[in-house]
């Protein structure tokens, strides 16, 4: 068995899978611009974060009632178990649904009722965190906030995703310090294929407590002093990277250069489904192509415990099977 590791960085709507999605097009009695799954997976060969994008919120139209994010989300827990995770803190995206009828109580309804059972059936225990599409208007994304009350039991964190470049965090400082009043964590992509000073905005505007990607802040000397003297978790995604070209090669993967720099980086898989990989598949990519031995690959899998929003007997318990855990 894979070594028990958090994973930080998942994008539930990026977990559906091929096969699935012609299930849920079909129950759905929707047809899909593809003739079968072959033609689709043949689809999924990205030249930038833009390209992938198109694609992710295309197929989404399959997902319209509570039981098809139920399946979504259970096909998921299932794959990630047999990787190891034994805690998945978990994106979704309410706007990419809302804007297309789909309300978010359907969402919400249909995830919990995953994640819920998720720790009984799987050994994974979960949280839900709630992203505002970066590319949108930021009252766009208060207005999904207030959405969201209702729901606040099930949500633990807010963050941002989807386009980067020409959408810097400043826009939504306003919704992140509501988020917080309301008692909400965040988080935020940033750096992923925007410049370094994101990471700055998403630090010093957003309150973001740990950076989605932040490869970009290898270009800032000063911005890696400050992650590692803060220890702000990184949610690293290198089959993510390479796939969306953000990074040429696996083998140039900056990946050991956060962690020579003393950074508290993770391990995660981002958009699986589409990328060619669960977590474990982007830890043994690690291995396979940069090197990483044992006691560094070790070192990530307890980073991603100690970067989770755990509660402190849990984090304990499981950095505990970590070390307990032989080899990786
Ligand atoms: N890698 C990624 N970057 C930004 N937005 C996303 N939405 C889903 N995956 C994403
Ligand atoms: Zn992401």
């Amino acid at each position: 068995m894979p070594i028990p590791k958090a994973e930080l960085h998942l994008h539930i709507e990026g977990t559906l899978e091929p096969e699935l999605a012609f299930t849920l097009a079909d129950r759905n009695g929707i047809t899909l611009p593809y003739s079968d799954v072959d033609a689709l997976r043949q689809a999924y060969s990205f030249t930038d974060l833009q390209s992938f994008l198109n694609l992710y919120y295309e197929l989404m139209d399959v997902l319209r009632t509570p039981r098809d994010f139920t399946d979504l989300t259970e096909a998921y827990l299932a794959r990630a178990a047999a990787q190891g995770v034994r805690h998945a803190e978990i994106f979704f995206d309410p706007q990419a649904h809302t804007s297309r009828g789909v309300d978010l109580d359907t969402v919400i309804e249909g995830l919990t009722a995953a994640l819920d059972t998720s720790l009984a059936r799987h050994g994974i225990s979960t949280a839900l965190i709630l992203c505002f599409l970066r590319d949108r208007p930021a009252h766009e994304a208060m207005d999904t906030l207030h959405q969201a009350r209702p729901h606040l039991d099930h949500i633990s964190a807010v963050g941002r995703d989807s386009a980067e470049v020409g959408h810097p965090p400043a826009k939504f400082t306003e919704v992140f310090a509501a988020a917080r009043d309301m008692g909400l964590r965040c988080v935020a992509h940033a750096g992923e294929e925007g410049p370094a000073s994101y990471i700055w905005q998403a630090l010093d505007l957003l309150k973001a407590e740990r950076i989605d990607h932040g490869i970009r802040a290898l270009d800032d000397p000063a911005l890696l002093t400050r992650l590692a003297a803060d220890q702000t978790p990184l949610t690293v995604c290198p089959l993510s990277n390479v796939r969306l070209r953000a990074v040429d090669h696996m083998a140039h993967h900056p990946l050991p250069a956060l962690m020579d720099a003393g950074l508290l980086v993770t391990v995660n898989s981002d958009d699986p489904s589409y990328f060619g990989g669960y977590v474990h598949d982007n830890f043994q990519a690690l291995h396979t192509h940069l090197g990483l031995d044992t006691e560094h690959l070790r070192r990530l899998a307890r980073n991603s415990f100690t970067a989770a929003f755990l509660d402190p007997d849990r984090k304990r318990a499981l950095i505990a099977q970590v070390d307990a855990h032989p080899g990786w």
